[in-house]
């Protein structure tokens, strides 16, 4: 913390409580706040970076794991640095091509990229310093185990250790920890039992095979899809402890009577997971969710805190995960203190409060009820990535909060696919009934809330359109600033709520910004990108009071900030009706591939959310040729666009085609594309 001026860690402070000392830009300084400097990215996903600021120097990633160093008073570019993540990975992935930040230490920026690198980048010059595959061969066994690399790496005790995603595709979580000088790998950390038991030679063997092997059955489809636990986006290292803690992600598959046979509760599933940085030997777990089913990660950002807890002083982790409780734990032993609910919750009565164990409502166990759930939170999660700050002078927690059911059903004839996704749930979305949609849009919801962690509930809530919000800052300056999901980039009283600050960054904005000075001026900074999950799968539910397209760009923001936006660009799309015919019961036939294998990516229903082509306007659909050289043959696969052939004969590719042009034809006559 010793230089006010820079942002040179994830979460600024290795605490990552996101909170800037910086204060000119003020509550009394706001209304002087304009656009200071921009730059326009050169790829059009979802942005999540945070940007790094060390000496006057930034540090940005951006979607495919792109870095660039730029000067942070003026934006001239120092360097770029390509990483050239071949575009057919992008389908091993959920979630967008995101990049979440880089991290720096002692001269070196280190990134992961999206195809599993860690790479060291000279922070001078940009050159490659040193270049490792963090997937061990074993653990990428079999063509259903996916791996990629989104979250930003963290350093502890010269380790830098990451870990990974894919648990929604087939995947086995770890961690691992490398020399920050050399590369060499130090240690890696398993989150789930090997099958059978057997030792990895890895720091996770003793309390894998001790603790963890018992709580999976022996039998369970894990043992063949990796049981998931993936370290996908919160790792958190604490100088006061000396403990790394590890945010451990959901199963894999998300169907829990399938993974799991119903049986035990699958750590460290769900979990929070303490290591020693220079070992990565274990120290504590804390599971919140037994029994996975609702992809219900605790991979979401945590912070160190110290807090008054009855009236005592003490050292904490705290965490607003998926499931909707807001948890307090004793930072140095893991031990319970409060799960508090932040949000409309329906899948538990409650918590012990001796031991944090939920009490499950039985009928959410959809997996082994073979019965429909209607989960709140659904797997978005009462709060997903994006990252939330804490203000010391408020001591409210500020958490990008949502709301956003899901119907979850067992698919009862599940079986692992070597392509696309692994969930074991039916995949049946929303239907194309406006009036339904109309009806379930109500449910969605999007709030900043500020949570006070000492009594246990909100201060207040801010009343966003739409969930899929940004991450946020708070500052000394009295300010939380965020973006937005319809685009606003605001400033809030940290006291209040009060909105004091609006700019129209004509794109949804989900990353976090940043606070930092060069020469005695302050300046925030925000990555503008509509991207990340929610607008690639979540189809109508994307679209609800929310036109958002993807403008990929760099903000930088100063008091008496002259720059400005060039003239909004949101492109009218127009709906390919008569495009060709179809035949129904091949529409039909289509619907259920097309929800397998595009829907992840193209939005459920053949509703894009705005960053990914919306199929329904394709170009290609007039061709059944030219639709098979793309979604059969990969023609598009350096952008992104794998070819399917290898799982989908050519007439199931057809009948997908079908069905794209019967949503055309069923929503053009809706005057869809009129809006
Ligand atoms: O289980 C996993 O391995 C995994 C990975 C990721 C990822 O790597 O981004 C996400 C998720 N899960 C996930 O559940 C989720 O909601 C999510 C949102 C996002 C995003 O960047 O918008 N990533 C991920
Ligand atoms: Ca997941």
């Amino acid at each position: 913390d010793d230089n006010p001026s820079d942002w040179p860690q994830h979460g600024r402070t290795t605490f990552e409580q996101r909170f800037s000392p910086l204060d000119q830009i003020n509550t009394r300084t706001i209304g002087r706040l304009g656009l200071a400097w921009r730059q326009d990215f050169d790829t059009s996903r979802g942005q999540e970076g945070t940007p790094l600021i060390v000496d006057g120097v930034m540090y940005v990633t951006t979607s495919w794991s792109k870095v660039e160093a730029l000067d942070a008073a003026t934006g001239r570019v120092l360097w770029r640095h390509d990483p050239a993540v071949p575009g057919g990975v992008a389908v091993r992935g959920c979630c967008d091509t995101v990049n979440r930040g880089a991290a720096y230490w002692d001269g070196r920026v280190y990134v992961g990229t999206f195809d599993g690198r860690l790479i060291a980048l000279d922070a001078k010059t940009g050159r490659l310093d040193w270049s490792v595959n963090t997937i061990p061969h074993d653990a990428a066994l079999g063509d259903i185990r996916s791996y990629t690399i989104d979250a930003a790496p963290r350093i502890a005790k010269d380790v830098v250790i990451i870990g990974n995603g894919g648990a929604e595709f087939g995947a086995r979580g770890f961690v691992s920890g490398f020399d920050a000088r050399t590369g060499r790998l130090k240690w890696r950390f398993f989150t789930v039992p090997a099958p059978g038991n057997q030792p990895d030679h890895a720091a996770s063997d003793n309390v894998l095979s001790s603790v963890a092997y018992k709580t999976w059955s022996p039998t369970g489809g894990w043992t063949h899809s990796g049981g998931g636990g993936t370290v996908w986006d919160s790792i958190v290292y604490d100088p006061v402890t000396g403990l790394v803690y590890l945010g451990v992600g959901n199963g894999a598959p998300w169907n829990y009577k399938f993974r799991s046979n119903g049986e035990g509760d699958n750590l460290f599933l769900a979990s929070i997971v303490a290591i020693r940085p220079e070992t990565g030997k274990y120290v504590w777990h804390f599971q919140e969710t037994p029994k996975d089913q609702w992809d219900f990660t605790a991979s979401q950002p945590m912070m160190v805190l110290d807090l008054p807890v009855q009236g005592r002083m003490r050292h904490v982790l705290v965490q607003a995960p998926k499931n909707g409780f807001f948890y307090t734990l004793d930072a140095r032993t893991g031990a319970f203190i409060s799960a508090i609910p932040y949000t409309f919750l329906n899948w538990a009565k409650g918590i012990d409060p001796k031991t944090g164990r939920p009490d499950i409502v039985p009928d959410a166990l959809w997996s082994l009820t073979g019965r429909t759930w209607f989960g709140i939170p659904g797997s978005l999660g009462g709060h997903n990535w994006a990252p939330m700050a804490y203000s010391p002078q408020t001591g409210y927690v500020y958490i990008p909060a949502q709301q956003l059911p899901e119907p979850f059903k067992a698919d009862d004839h599940m079986r692992l696919h070597d392509m696309g996704v692994n969930l074991g749930i039916d995949m049946t979305g929303l239907p194309a009934d406006p009036k339904v949609l109309a009806a379930v849009g109500k449910t969605v919801q999007g709030w900043l809330l500020a949570w006070d962690p000492v009594a246990g509930k909100a201060a207040f809530r801010v009343q966003h359109d739409t969930p899929w919000n940004g991450g946020v800052l708070a500052t000394a300056g009295g300010l939380v600033f965020q973006g937005l999901a319809t685009g606003g980039f605001e400033a809030y009283d940290a006291r209040t709520g009060a909105r004091l600050y609006h700019f129209d960054a004509h794109s949804g904005i989900v990353a976090p910004p940043v606070a930092y000075a060069v020469h005695g001026r302050q300046y925030v900074a925000v990555e503008v990108g509509w991207g990340g999950i929610f607008p690639l799968m979540g189809g109508a539910l994307a679209r609800m009071r929310n036109d958002s397209v993807n403008h990929s760009r760099l903000l930088v923001f100063a008091l008496d900030g002259k720059d400005r936006l060039p003239a909004d660009s949101r492109p009218v799309q127009t709906l390919a009706d008569g495009v060709g015919s179809f035949e129904p019961e091949r529409a039909r036939r289509g619907y259920v591939s097309y929800q397998h294998f595009c829907m992840a990516c193209h939005g459920d229903n053949a509703i894009a959310g705005g960053v990914l082509p919306d199929l329904r306007w394709s170009g290609a659909l007039g061709s059944p040729d030219g639709f098979y050289s793309i979604a059969g043959m990969g023609a598009l696969k350096n952008f992104g666009m794998v070819g399917f052939s290898s799982v989908l004969k050519p007439q199931e590719i057809e009948d997908i085609r079908q069905f794209l042009i019967s949503r055309a034809r069923h929503d053009a006559a809706l005057g869809e594309d009129k809006k």
